[in-house]
C-alpha cells in the first residue's frame, strides 16, 4: 500500500481515495481469475466464455475498508505457463496475492504448491497470500475438499476462502479482507476472522456472522461464505504497518 502522490512527482489530479494497494490474481489457466476480477469490478459474470488472458492486465476499484477509501489496483495474470516470465516481474511490488484454484479441478489444486514456490521466489517476504477455491457454485463436481484447501493454507501460511459464485459480494469480500490483512501484521488475532479466534487452522465457521463492515460495498453479504479467511493478523492502524499506510487527507 502506498501513499497517494509522492515527493518529486508531478501534481496529481484530485483523488477519491486515501491509500492505494496492488493485488495480483494468480493460478492455473481457467480457474476463473478474469471472471473474478470482472465480477468484482463490474458486477458482470462471463458465463461460458473462456478467452485465455494474454500477458497481464489490471483494473482499479476504490472500496471502503474500515471507513478508509482504498484504491485497489488488481492485476489479472495469464495462467498459461508460457506467460510466466512476463508476470514474474510484477510480483515484487504487490501487497497481496490472491491464489486461485478451481474446486472442480484437482490439477489446479495440485499446482498450487508450484505457484507458492514462484511466489516465494519473486514476491515480497511479507506479501499477504490468500488461497481461494473458486467455482464453488458447481459443488456437485467438487474434486477438492474444503478441508484440503484449509490444510494447504495452514502449511503455506495463506488464508483460505471459498466464494459461492456467481454473486458479486464474495469477490468484494475477499479483496476487502485481503486489504484489511494487508494492512496488518501477523502477530495477534484479527478481529475480522469470525469464530476462528484469529488462529490459523481452527477450521471453518460454517455460518460466518455478518461482519460489522462500515463499507457499503460489503455489508450484509458475508453469510454466503463457506469459510472466512483464516490467519492471525492485527490491524496496522495501531501499529503503523510500513507497507499499508494511511495517506494524508486531501483538503
Ligand atoms: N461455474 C463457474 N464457472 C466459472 C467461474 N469463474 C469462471 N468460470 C468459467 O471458467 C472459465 C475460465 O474463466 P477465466 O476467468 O477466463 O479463467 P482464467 O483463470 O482467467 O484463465 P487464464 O486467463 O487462461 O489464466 C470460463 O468459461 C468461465 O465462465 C465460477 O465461479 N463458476
Amino acid at each position: 500500500m502506498s501513499r497517494v502522490g509522492g515527493s518529486g512527482a508531478p501534481p496529481a489530479p484530485p483523488q477519491d481515495y486515501e491509500v492505494a494497494g496492488k493485488v495480483m490474481l494468480l493460478g492455473d489457466s481457467g480457474v476463473g481469475k478474469t471472471c473474478f476480477l470482472l465480477q468484482f469490478r463490474d458486477g458482470a459474470f462471463l458465463s461460458g466464455t473462456f478467452i485465455a488472458t494474454v500477458g497481464i492486465d489490471f483494473r482499479n476499484k476504490v472500496v471502503a475498508v474500515d471507513g478508509v477509501k482504498v484504491k485497489l489496483q488488481i492485476w489479472d495474470t495469464a495462467g498459461q505457463e508460457r506467460f510466466r516470465s512476463v508476470t514474474h516481474a510484477y510480483y515484487r511490488d504487490a501487497q497481496a496475492l490472491l491464489l486461485l484454484y478451481d474446486i472442480t479441478s484437482k490439477m489446479s489444486f495440485d499446482n498450487i504448491r508450484a505457484w507458492l514456490t514462484e511466489i516465494h521466489e519473486y514476491a515480497q517476504k511479507d506479501v499477504v497470500i490468500m488461497l481461494l477455491g473458486n467455482k464453488a457454485d458447481v459443488s456437485s463436481e467438487r474434486a477438492v475438499r474444503t478441508e484440503d484447501g484449509a490444510s494447504l493454507a495452514r502449511v503455506s501460511r495463506a488464508r483460505i476462502c471459498t466464494p459461492r459464485c456467481p454473486p458479486t459480494a464474495p469477490q468484494a469480500r475477499v479483496l476487502h479482507l485481503g486489504t484489511r490483512c494487508g494492512r496488518a501484521t501477523r502477530s495477534a488475532p484479527c478481529p475480522d476472522l469470525h469464530g476462528t479466534g484469529g488462529t490459523a487452522g481452527r477450521g471453518c465457521d460454517p455460518a460466518p456472522k455478518p461482519h460489522p463492515a462500515k463499507g457499503g460495498d460489503f455489508g450484509g453479504r458475508e453469510g454466503v461464505w463457506d469459510c472466512p479467511l483464516m490467519g492471525p493478523c492485527r490491524p496496522c492502524r495501531s501499529t503503523g504497518c510500513p507497507s499499508w499506510r494511511r495517506a494524508p487527507r486531501r483538503g
